[in-house]
């Protein structure tokens, strides 16, 4: 498990991180979200070693992750700025790995390489910037490490790839329990594989929540009513959030699918459906009862 407890980063007058406290349970997706500047790379370069906190601490399994040798091997970071030797290829760099992750799946690497239509021979700093990120990728998954840390690893990645990593991280995730961490911007790219998100903003987390949890006892429904209904007729709702279009409501509230079907059938609605709720619906609603607009944070 990955903990932070008051980690701080400081560059001269900013703080980068400040004060973050967080846990990271094995095997699971943590979407790390925040605006440009927020500190998400700054926090991912302190998992994997690369800055040691001046304040506080970040630690696998209860060990200090900053100049720990041992702990290297324990994950994997797609950093935004990727890093290849000069003038290196594929098949090079997947040596490197090789020495340096002892667990390293070569067939695998193969596979996916062919998959992805990469050659391996070709010198990287011939590669689109989608193909380092796919060759960084396919190296971070073949290492079998049990985190990956990845920032903004779907940027540049095509629809089709993109989808396609997802499902490489999901398969390990089930498979052998990656953990991977996933720092984006983009809060509509984490919808179908984070199960626990983070907002970071100004460098401290300032929402974190489990989306089963978050999704759970929430719905939206759209309804229509032949006639306007008075606002007395919600009274009683837990409402998050109500808008209405001549006779068409959407509604998103609080309670149980049962419960709230009942209640609105009870108003005689000509037609009523309940509707999945997006991540960033359920962000931006979560998020309002705690009296942040998150809208001016990500969008
Ligand atoms: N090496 C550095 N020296 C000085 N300031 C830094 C350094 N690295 C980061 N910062 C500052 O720390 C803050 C957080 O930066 P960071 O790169 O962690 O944000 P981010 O959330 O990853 O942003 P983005 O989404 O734009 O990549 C910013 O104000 C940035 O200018």
């Amino acid at each position: 498990m990955i903990t932070a407890t008051n980690a701080t980063k400081r560059f001269e007058d900013i703080t980068a991180v400040d004060h973050i406290c967080a846990e990271v349970k094995d095997g699971s997706v943590y979407g790390l979200i925040g605006s440009n500047g927020a500190g998400k790379s700054t926090f991912l370069r302190m998992l994997a070693g690369i800055l040691q906190p001046d304040e506080g601490t970040v630690q696998i399994d209860g060990e200090d992750i900053f100049e720990n040798i041992a702990m290297k091997e324990r994950f994997f970071f797609i950093s935004d700025e990727q890093f290849f030797f000069p003038n290196s290829t594929p098949k090079e760099m997947k040596n490197y790995y090789k020495r340096f992750y002892s667990k390293f799946d070569e067939a695998r690497y193969r596979k996916l390489m062919n998959g992805f239509g990469l050659d391996e021979n070709r010198k990287l700093r011939t590669f689109s910037k989608g193909m380092k990120k796919q060759v960084s990728v396919i190296c971070g998954v073949c290492s079998g490490t049990d985190y990956l840390f990845c920032d903004e690893t779907f940027d540049g990645l095509d629809p089709v790839v993109r989808q396609t990593v997802k499902s490489l991280f999901a398969e390990d995730v089930a498979d052998r329990g990656l953990t991977p961490i996933i720092a984006s911007h983009n809060l509509r790219e984490l919808e179908d594989i984070c199960d626990h998100v983070g907002l970071l903003h100004r460098g401290g987390i300032l929402f974190s929540r489990d989306l089963d949890d978050m999704k759970l006892g929430m719905y939206k429904m759209q309804c229509i009513f032949p006639n306007p209904l008075p606002d007395s007729a919600w009274e009683g709702f837990d409402i998050l959030h109500k808008e209405q279009r001549g006779s068409l409501y959407t509604i998103t509230a609080r309670g149980s699918r049962e419960e709230l079907l009942a209640r609105v059938n009870a108003l005689n609605p000509t037609f009523c459906e309940m509707l999945p709720l997006t991540l960033e619906e359920i962000f931006i609603n979560e998020t309002e009862v705690a009296g942040y607009d998150v809208k001016k944070l990500l969008f």
